[in-house]
Parts: C-alpha cells; structure tokens; sequence
C-alpha cells in the first residue's frame, strides 16, 4: 500500500463513478470513503478529517454549471485543517476547472480518468499538503542573507515574463518561492497551477500537458483540456523537472519554443500564455549533465536562477521558523502558547535538518500535539538520533523497534543511493513520494 495513512474521501452522485474510484484506490490509500451527495458530508468530516477530497461539481440530474460543487469546495477551503480538493470534471470544462483551481482545488481531472494519473494526482496532493493542513500558504519566512537575497530576487524577476528556475534540495521552500514569483506578478489574479512532472506517466504525457480531443485516441471519450490550457494568463510551476525522462524533455522544449501546444487529435495548435516557473532538487553538476538534463530545455527555463540553500546553512533562520510553525500548530490543535527552553533551541538550532524547512515543520507539529511540559524540551520533537548512536545493548527489543529501525535503515540507503532525490528514493523502496515523506517525518530524518 503506498499510503496507509492517508484518508480520502470521494463525493460524486455517480454511485459506479464513486465504486470505481473507491476499487482502485483501496489498494494503495488507508481509508476511502464515499459519498453520493454532499448532505452527508457534514457527518463524514465529524467522523475523520479527510487528507484529500475527490469532488464532483454537478449533484442534481440535468446541472452542468458546477455551482453545487464550487459551494462545497468553499466549504472545505474554510475548514480548519482543509484537505486537498482534486475537482473530477465531466465535461473538460476548462472554465469551471480554472475556477476551482482559483478557489483553492489543487488541481482537477476530468472524467473518465486515467488510472495512473489520478494515483498521481492524490499523491503529489498528499505530498505537498505533507499532512499539515493549510500550512502551504505560509508566507516565506526568514531574515538570513540567503533568505534576503531569495527575496530581493523574487522582487525583481516577478513583474518580468522571464521564466524561472529554483533550485534546492528537498523540502527548502521550492514551492514557496515560485507561489510568491506568482504573487507579486501581473498574472497574481489569474491560476498558479503546480504540476509534479516526474508523477506524469509518460503515455499520457502530452494529453496530461497538452490536452486531447474527443476520439484522438482510445480512451479519449470527450475534449480534455491540458495544464498549459488551465492556467492560462497565470503561472504554471513545473515542480521535480529533473525526473522527468529524455522523451519528455523533447516535448516540453517544441512546446516552449514554439510557444503554442497542440491538444492531442487537433488540427491547430493553440498559443500559451503562462509565465514557467520550474523547480528541481537535482544537485548542478547533474542538471548540467546531458545524458539527465537536455541543455537546450535548460536553457529555456533557466533564464533567471534561484537557489535556495539548505537551511543548516542559514541556522539564523531556525529560531524564526521553529516559532511561526509551533504558533500555526498551536493554534490549530487548540494547544497553550508555550515557550522553547534553552536546551531546545540550543539543539534544534544545531541539527543538520536534512529534511529542510518540511521536516522542521513536521517536527514542530509532533512537538505541539505530544510536548507535555509547560516549556517544548527538545524530546518533543521527535528528532532521530542518528543510527550510530543507538545503544547496542539493549536486551530485547519490541519487534515494532526493530522494524522502525529495519524501514530507517532501508530509507536513509535509498535517500543515499538516490543522491538524496526523494521521488529515486521512493522508487528503489516501492513507496510514493507522499509515503516516503511521511515516514522522513516519522523518523525525524
Ligand atoms: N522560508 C520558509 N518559510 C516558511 N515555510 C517554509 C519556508 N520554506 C519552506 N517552508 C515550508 O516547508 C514546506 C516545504 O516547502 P516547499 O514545498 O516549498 O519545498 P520544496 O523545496 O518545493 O520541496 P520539494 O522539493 O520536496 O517539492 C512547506 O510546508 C513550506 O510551507
């Protein structure tokens, strides 16, 4: 099972659609649930959170303007802990889905779906929401040099139409900075539509991208609108381009060059209009590598370079962050105000944080909901000691230790034989990015 923590809830008044989608996706997610109309949802939320949402936007037989499922999509977007909505549209309606994705959907698909994509789908939104609710829309925090020098940068490249590349490792604030390009541009009214390019099967690659038309292929049942044709007038972030295969390189690029994309089974192409911000984890010397990265892609899309370095090399940060996360949380799980202690501050200031700003805000949520004293000790936060430094000695320990110790292991020999890329690491162990974050922050790597 690739999540068994995850909770996914599907509304759609079709009792097959909703059957399907419960069938294929038992088998990889720890609890799905579904539901045919939204009148039981206020029930089913009281019952369990859901981490994801699959939505239907039309309820009542013979509607087809969405207004149904935009109502429940606010209702979700306004919960305390509001989980991912992925909009499920009928008609490829790009209209509606830019709408959603607007309101808050993290992204949509449209019926019927493609198996592969919709695992992709609830994956990547399992992954970035990263089990902490609306943390994602925090503001980028910070006050090193680095931080600074990110900032200023943002500043000046956001009002241009120059494409951006960031680049850092796992977990820096990628995401983050590409949403603040979008923010402080002329596109900021318009879709920031997040795409993670190595979860995009490559059958699909073009349809997913590019869009198709009715009957261009088998399984094309109606016109399908791509992501370059739903954040139209916006920003499309192209989010882990370092995984994304030669063949696929080669698609992107005629698209980019030529600026127009044709839907698959079209006779004419269609012209984009998206400002590119792409992100990967991939360390220079690899990106520059030809037999990884095309350079003529890398080219196009790294017109302006933002690096945003590991936070053990801006530590003056950390204070900063360990309070703006501890605060979030705090107030989210209606939990005390409390105070660092000394020691605390002392030993999360000098941790490696090889999860970055992720998995200190992972950490400081287990420290909100488990800190039992009337100040946060450094225990709270769950951190790992590193392998070394388990003692030897102990004479019989619980199989759930060995285990947790057996799946650390296991995790930190792919995280080091993936040269620390969390979506090579998922693969050589079997798992989904969105588990294998899970279990770093589970493991306090
Ligand atoms: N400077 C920051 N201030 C506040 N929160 C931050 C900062 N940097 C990162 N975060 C938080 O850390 C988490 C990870 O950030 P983000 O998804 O932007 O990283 P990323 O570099 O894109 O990761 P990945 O490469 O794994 O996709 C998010 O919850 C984000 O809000």
């Amino acid at each position: 099972m690739a999540d068994p923590a995850a909770h996914i809830l599907i509304l759609d008044d079709d009792i097959d659609v909703a059957y399907a989608a419960q069938l294929l996706l038992r088998r990889r997610f720890g609890s799905v649930v579904s539901l045919n109309d939204p009148q039981q949802l206020q029930a089913a939320l009281a019952e369990r959170a859901p981490d994801v949402v699959l939505l239907d936007f039309n309820f009542t037989p013979g509607r087809i303007d969405g207004a149904e499922g935009l109502a429940v999509l606010d209702r979700l977007r306004a919960l305390p802990q509001p989980p991912a909505v992925i909009a499920l549209t009928a008609y490829a309606d790009v209209p509606l889905a830019v709408e959603a994705l607007k309101r808050g959907a993290s992204d949509f698909i449209t019926k019927p779906w493609d198996n592969a994509r919709l695992i992709a789908a609830i994956d990547s939104a399992l992954a970035r929401r990263g089990g902490a609710g609306a943390a994602a829309e925090s503001p980028l925090m910070g006050a090193s040099a680095a931080i600074r020098e990110v900032k200023a940068m943002i500043a000046s490249v956001a009002p241009t139409e120059a494409n951006v590349m960031v680049l850092g490792e796992n977990g820096v604030g990628k995401e983050l900075v590409a949403r603040a390009i979008h923010l402080a541009s002329r596109r900021a009214a318009k879709t920031f539509l997040a795409v993670d390019m190595g979860a995009l099967p490559e059958s699909t690659f073009e349809s997913e991208l590019f869009g198709h038309r009715k009957g261009s292929f088998t399984d094309a049942k109606e016109h399908r609108a791509g992501r370059f044709q739903a954040a139209r007038g916006g920003s499309l972030f192209l989010d882990e381009i370092g995984n994304m295969p030669l063949a696929a390189q080669a698609k992107l690029l005629t698209a980019l060059e030529r600026r127009e994309v044709t839907p698959l089974g079209a006779d004419r192409a269609e012209a984009i209009d998206v400002r590119i911000v792409s992100a990967t984890n991939l360390d220079e010397v690899r990106l520059f590598d030809p037999s990884v990265f095309r350079p003529d892609l890398l080219f196009r899309l790294n017109t302006i370079v933002i690096r945003v370095p590991p936070l053990r090399e801006r530590r003056e940060d950390i204070p900063t962050l360990l309070r703006h996360y501890l605060d979030l949380y705090q107030v989210q799980y209606q939990r005390p105000e409390r105070v660092l202690s000394g020691e605390a501050i002392e030993r999360l200031c000098a941790w490696p944080w090889p999860g970055n700003v992720r998995a200190l805000r992972h950490a400081c949520e287990r420290a909100v909901i488990l800190g039992a004293q009337p100040e946060y000790q450094f225990g709270d936060f769950g951190l790992a000691a590193p392998a070394a430094a388990v003692p030897q000695e102990i004479p019989a320990p619980e199989p759930q230790l060995v285990l947790g110790a057996l799946e650390r292991d296991a995790i930190a020999a792919a995280l080091d034989k993936a040269k620390g890329n969390i979506s090579h690491a998922a693969r050589l162990l079997g798992v989904s990015r969105a588990a294998l974050y899970r279990k770093l922050g589970k493991h306090g790597i």
